[in-house]
């Protein structure tokens, strides 16, 4: 026999139209519920988002917190933000309560209501006892139901809240492509740069311009030695170089390709770059204790590195941070060499190397600038001396551009007044090291 079961409606209309007339009541309830649940998952993301970061922040700057006695407050801080995690964390589970509280009693009413209405009208002999018991089978797996539906539902109102996120993150756009664009063929690449009246700002300062009409052509294979105050903009003009950021006006040409049309990634390829910086802060964390594992990560490569140039002395405990300097700035030469680049990046230390290891490094340096467009931060005297050029940055743009000769010629200029200050600040670090 292929009958099928009856109906609940077919069962009793009146008693359907009774238990199902909750339905509509809950509804409204869900999607209150619903739509707290998700603001309160997202507020939860965020705020833990929040925690986590002032947490790696702080530790990763542990020595400024640390130099600056305010462990206290940075601690207070970072309680503050997890109590807000904590009070969203109740305030969910507050929600959770009630929303299956309210559908659990209903589920509980809907029985009782059944068993009352049911036995009144089997009473009045408008229903069978059979016809109530099965009534009563349907009402129960429809509780069920709904408990499950609930459930599901609220787990997926907290999924939204907290994706809403990633989907965020997964729609946004890049500003500038990854590998798309113009590749210029080897033999055609001359790796000349020219900067036609650029104006930029950091995406996170945009009331502070950096530069403001800057022009400078570096022709191809030669060496241009960049100077200027601290701040005055010369690293940027690496990240520009890089394409790490855009100009925010005017425009950066290679080979006379304006660089918004070559391929980022091919672009990045065939320019080589010597930090200096990214050596010597990573020397720094070397001497960090085990327990910062996030940042011995970061400086994973330089410290195994310091580690091993170590390991071939004699005794490595006698090996001094300024020698393992000078061999990590021959690697990190050494590496720039084998990339084969047309173009240089050269950022130049500040701090000066014993006079051996600055003859190595000067020596390296000079094989690697060999043949190459070099755009280079100068510091040394000798560098600045030897380059075709000298570009002056102030004020957001070149204010002197030429031979080192030839802008020492006017005394009155800010090249001719750095040239001052740079000699005077070695003759004094040369009195106090020939001090008794
Ligand atoms: N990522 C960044 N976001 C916002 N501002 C930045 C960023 N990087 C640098 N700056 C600011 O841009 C200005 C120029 O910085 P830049 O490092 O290019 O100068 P610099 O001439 O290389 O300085 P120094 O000789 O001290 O290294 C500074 O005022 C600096 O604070």
């Amino acid at each position: 026999m292929d009958e099928k079961p009856p109906h609940i409606f077919f069962v009793s209309p009146q008693l359907a139209m009774f238990v199902l007339s909750i339905v509509p009541l809950l509804a409204v309830v869900a999607v209150i519920y619903g739509r707290y649940l998700r603001k309160v998952s997202m507020l939860t993301q965020d705020s833990l988002a929040a925690a986590t970061q002032l947490s790696e922040e702080r530790i990763g700057n542990i020595r400024t917190v640390r130099a600056f006695g305010k462990e206290m407050l940075e601690m207070e801080k970072y309680d503050g933000k997890v109590d807000y995690v904590l009070d969203l964390a109740y305030k969910e589970a507050f929600a959770r309560a009630g929303f299956f509280g309210l559908t659990g009693l209903s589920g509980n009413l809907i029985v009782l209501a059944v068993l009352y209405k049911g036995g009144l009208l089997t009473g009045a002999a408008h229903m069978t006892v059979g016809e109530l018991s099965s009534f009563l089978m349907y009402a129960f797996w429809v509780g069920i139901s709904i408990g499950g539906l609930s459930s599901f539902y609220s787990e997926l109102m907290k999924g939204f809240g907290a994706g809403s996120r990633i989907w965020e993150l997964l729609d946004r756009k890049p500003l500038m492509p990854f590998n798309e664009g113009l590749v210029i063929p080897p033999e055609k690449f001359r790796g000349a740069l020219d900067f036609r009246d650029v104006g930029f700002m950091y995406p996170s300062r945009p009331d502070a311009p950096i530069f403001q009409g800057l022009n400078l052509s570096v022709p191809p294979g030669s060496v241009m030695a960049v100077v200027g105050p601290s701040g005055s903009g010369k690293s940027t003009l690496v990240s520009l170089l890089l394409r790490l950021y855009d100009p925010s006006t005017g425009s950066i040409h290679i080979d006379d390709h304006n660089m918004q049309n070559l391929n980022p990634l091919w672009l990045r390829s065939k320019i080589g770059t010597v930090s200096q910086v990214q050596v010597e802060v990573c020397a720094d964390s070397s001497a960090l204790p085990f327990l910062f594992s996030g940042c011995r990560n970061q400086c994973w490569f330089s410290c195994s590195i310091s580690e091993n140039i170590a390991y071939g002395a004699e005794d490595p405990s006698t090996v001094t941070q300024a020698q393992i300097r000078g061999q990590k700035q021959r690697i990190a030469i050494a590496r720039a060499l084998l990339k084969n680049p047309r173009i240089l990046l050269l950022d130049e230390a500040t701090s000066a190397l014993d006079a051996e290891n600055e003859y190595l490094v000067q020596e390296a340096l000079d094989r690697l600038m060999e043949g190459r467009t070099v755009l280079i931060i100068a510091h040394r005297l000798s560098t600045i001396q030897n380059a075709d050029a000298v570009a002056v940055l102030d004020q957001g743009r070149v204010v002197e551009c030429g031979k080192h000769a030839q802008l020492l010629q006017n005394p009155n200029g800010l090249f001719s007044k750095l040239m001052e200050k740079q000699s005077s600040l070695l003759r004094s670090k040369d009195s106090a090291r020939s001090a008794p």
